[in-house]
Parts: structure tokens; sequence; C-alpha cells
């Protein structure tokens, strides 16, 4: 079944313990955590405290997805934070095989994230290491846009290449997914969605995860 892993950039930074809570409470499957540095996107959020703040609060799997140029000093902050799953920008991650492996060597899963242009042939020689590919599907740094319909397509033959080569990377979407693109999306393959207005912008949260899981 798809997992859902609503993402608390939507969330009330006033209070996001109770907002991690809510969303346990509510049957998300991971959070997910968007950390932007003002660099490689024109917005900045939070750091390795925010992770360590939350992490007493829930249960759930900590996805943190870094769109931070040149990462990999970061790493092992966020490890020690309490994030589960690391991603990193393939655009923003000259040495990228180190840092995927420095991810893994330090006890988390390892994900590489690929900005709507990048070919998927960037992940190609890295998959094997990989525990999950994050396909997004707007331009990222700000939540609440719209979903890039191309972004389908591009988990079909990301998943194909997981299969011919018979290995478990999981794919996430990350980016405008709804109820009304979420089926379409699991049928391309996505393994997780990401979903921060659908989720927190509704009036019944707890009903939008329900809707997004299908
Ligand atoms: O990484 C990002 C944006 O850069 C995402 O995780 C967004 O936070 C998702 O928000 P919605 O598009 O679902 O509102
Ligand atoms: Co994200």
């Amino acid at each position: 079944m798809v997992k859902i892993a609503p993402s608390i950039l939507s969330a009330d930074f006033a209070a996001m313990g109770d907002a991690v809570r809510e969303m346990e409470r509510a049957g998300a499957d991971l959070i997910h955590v968007d950390v932007m540095d003002g660099h490689f996107v024109p917005n900045l959020t939070f750091g390795p405290p925010m992770v360590s703040a939350i992490r007493p609060h829930t249960r759930l799997p900590l996805d943190v997805h870094l769109m931070v140029e040149d990462p990999g000093w970061l790493v092992p902050l966020f490890i020690r934070a309490g994030a589960d799953y690391v991603t990193v920008h393939e655009e923003g991650t000259p040495h990228l095989h180190r840092v995927v492996t420095a991810i893994r060597e330090g006890g988390a899963k390892a994900g590489v994230a690929l900005n709507p242009a990048t070919p998927l042939a960037m992940v190609e020689d890295i998959l094997e290491e990989l525990d999950m590919v994050l396909l997004m599907s707007v331009n990222p740094g700000f939540g609440g846009q719209s979903f890039i319909p191309k972004a389908l397509e591009r988990v079909e033959r990301l998943k194909a290449m997981i299969e011919t080569r018979g290995l478990s990377t999981l794919i996430e979407v990350d980016g405008g997914v709804t109820a009304g693109n979420a089926d379409q999306l699991k049928r391309a393959g996505a393994d997780i969605l990401v979903a921060g207005s659908a989720v927190f912008g509704a009036p019944d949260r707890p009903k939008a995860i329900r809707e997004l899981r299908g």
C-alpha cells in the first residue's frame, strides 16, 4: 500500500510538536521535513534543531528532504538529530556517491531527489546504493504549487528501471500531490506520496490522508 508523508512545511511553525502528533494520530506513515537553505532554493526553513525538537513527539520515521547546496556536512547533524531518511538533491551534490555512502554508514536510509527537468539517467549508476529516489513534481522551494503532469511518466520509467534490475528502491513523489492525482501516481509505481497543503489545508486531516491513500 502507498505510504503518505505529510510535509510539515505546511504546518503551523509555532506548534510543530502538536503537528507531528496530530499526523501520527491521523494515520500518516512518515513525517516529511523540508530543509531549504536560501541558496539551492529561494526559501529558508529549518535545520537539525527542528528534527531534534519533533523527534520525541512521534514514532513515525522522519523523512528529511535536503534542498541544500552541497549538503554533505549536514548529513551527520541530521542523523544525530533523529532523521530516518536523508534525501539530497542530485543537482546540489557534487560528490553524490560519497554523501550517499555517508548517509548509509551513519545508519539512515539514503535518498536522492531529482528536479522535474533532471534526467532519470542521473541516478542510473547509483540506484543500487539508494533506498529511495524522490521525484519532484513541482520545482522545489515552496508548498502549494501545481503538480507537473510529466512526473507521472517519470514515475513509470523509474519504476521500470528499478524492476528490471530487481531492486527494492522506493519511489517518493513530492509536490502538488492531491486526492485527484494520487491514484494515477500509485498506478504509475509511487511508493510514498508527500503532501503538504493537501493534508494541512484540509478541514478533516485524517480524511485527507485516507483519500490520498485510496
Ligand atoms: O519539497 C517540497 C517543496 O519544495 C515539498 O515537500 C512541499 O512541501 C510539498 O507541498 P505541497 O506541494 O504538497 O503543498
Ligand atoms: Co519535500
